[in-house]
């Protein structure tokens, strides 16, 4: 049976998977103590279900429980991250390098940093959205601290190359840091193996809650340290002061096991789902998939329609819950900077649509999608007069299309 609407925009978030709601309902009721009260049992059951969570992370990521800082999502652990590195390692130097093709939670602290007197290298990706190791390499110099590049992009999927960016900041002596809220859950992320020495990741895109996430900070060569930038009662090691969302972080501890335990399943029957959505919507004439097809997250697919408007587009299929841009940035009609990093012109990059499959999406979905976004673009063009232009021959890149 098919329910509309279909949800198919798992990357701004995902529906909590009810597996995780079982495993929070206690402590959303009659568990409801603190964890850093040390002197009765609702303290001890609460602080003995938020180290089980951490085991469970632990696991998952492959590290050492003690290295994850809980914290209230993916922008707290980014800003986290990035203003904790300044800060305390300001008298070894005030460089960061990064992508400009980041999320808004890495790219904004930035800012914030380089008002700050940091000095911030943004560096361009290529078509396909991927770093350019030597231009990385090129771009360190003595004062250099961080290097901050993304696990997997938000819009396109597009996996950077992890294990060489680790290994170009440990030649150097610089600390890495990777935003992995996209990627963790849904890929293997093995912090050991990658080289990462500090990670951010969220719990509601990966089937938990809202508002919980964590960053990972290695604790053995090198110690890594970042400055709190949340002063109270010293809770997480004083990294992150503030009384622990003990339902929230037993979300994500679920989720974290049942991402280990069910993601090779879930991707192969993911990715199969998504490559025949893929498939199906390129045979549609004109459109062009967005971002490499070869180092990308199994459950992302953006493709630009050329000649039709992405927003357009989505009010074509209104059962169909998807994305043009980010989720962040939809209610702005500015044309995505991750799409135009690629080159995109505005117009291709207006022509976008983000698909973000997850475990819950079925074939029945799909075929849905599938026949309803074929049908609205070719309404849509019907009504294009550039279109009609295209169709007569006539060459439109040297009047609407800017080049690439
Ligand atoms: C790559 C990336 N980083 C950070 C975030 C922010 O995460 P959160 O919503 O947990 O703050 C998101 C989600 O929008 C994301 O996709
Ligand atoms: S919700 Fe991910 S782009 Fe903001």
């Amino acid at each position: 049976m098919l329910t509309l609407p279909i949800y198919l925009d798992n990357n701004a978030t995902t529906p909590l998977d009810p597996r995780v709601l079982e495993a929070m309902m206690p402590y959303m009721t009659n568990m409801f103590g603190n964890a850093a009260s040390r002197n009765h049992a609702f303290g001890w059951q609460a602080e003995e279900a938020v180290d089980y969570a951490r085991e469970q992370i632990a696991a998952l990521i492959n590290c050492s429980p003690k290295e994850i800082i809980f914290t209230s999502g993916a922008t707290e652990s980014d800003n986290l991250a990035l203003k904790g590195v300044f800060e305390m390692y300001a008298s070894k130097g005030n460089h960061i390098i990064t992508l400009t093709t980041e999320h808004k939670a890495v790219l904004d602290p930035c800012k914030h940093i380089e008002k700050m007197g940091g000095k911030v290298t943004y560096l361009q990706v290529d078509e396909k959205g991927l770093i350019n190791l030597k231009e990385l390499e090129e771009a360190i110099t003595d004062k250099t601290i961080l290097i901050s590049v993304m696990y997997a992009n938000n819009e396109i999927g597009v996996i950077q190359p992890i294990r060489e960016i680790s290994a170009i900041a440990k030649k150097h002596g610089i600390l890495f840091f990777t935003d992995a809220t996209q990627a963790v859950g849904k890929i293997p992320v093995d912090v050991e193996a990658d080289g990462i020495d500090l990670m951010a990741f969220s719990a509601h895109k990966m089937y938990g809650p809202k508002g919980v996430g964590a960053l990972y900070v290695r604790r053995k060569n090198p110690r890594v340290k970042v400055t709190a930038q949340m002063d109270g009662g010293g809770h997480e090691r004083g990294m992150r002061s503030g009384t622990l969302n003990v339902p929230g972080i037993v979300g994500l501890g679920k989720a974290a096991e049942i991402a280990k335990q069910d993601m090779e399943a879930d991707t192969k029957r993911i990715a199969a789902m998504r490559d025949r959505l893929e498939r199906e919507l390129t045979t549609i004439e004109e459109s062009y998939v967005n971002g490499s097809t070869e180092h990308r997250l199994p459950h992302v697919s953006n493709i630009s329609f050329k000649y039709v408007e992405g927003e357009g587009l989505m009010m074509g299929v209104k059962d169909l819950a998807v994305s043009s841009g980010s989720a962040c940035t939809s209610a702005s009609l500015e044309p995505s900077y991750v799409l135009k990093a690629l080159g995109l012109s505005d117009d291709l990059a207006h022509s976008s649509l983000r698909f973000g499959l997850s475990r819950f999406t079925t074939n029945e979905e799909i075929d849905y999608a599938i026949d309803h976004v074929k049908e609205a673009v070719a309404k849509l063009r019907e009504l294009s007069p550039l279109w009609e232009m295209f169709k007569e021959g006539i060459d439109l890149n040297s009047i609407e299309w800017a080049e690439h």
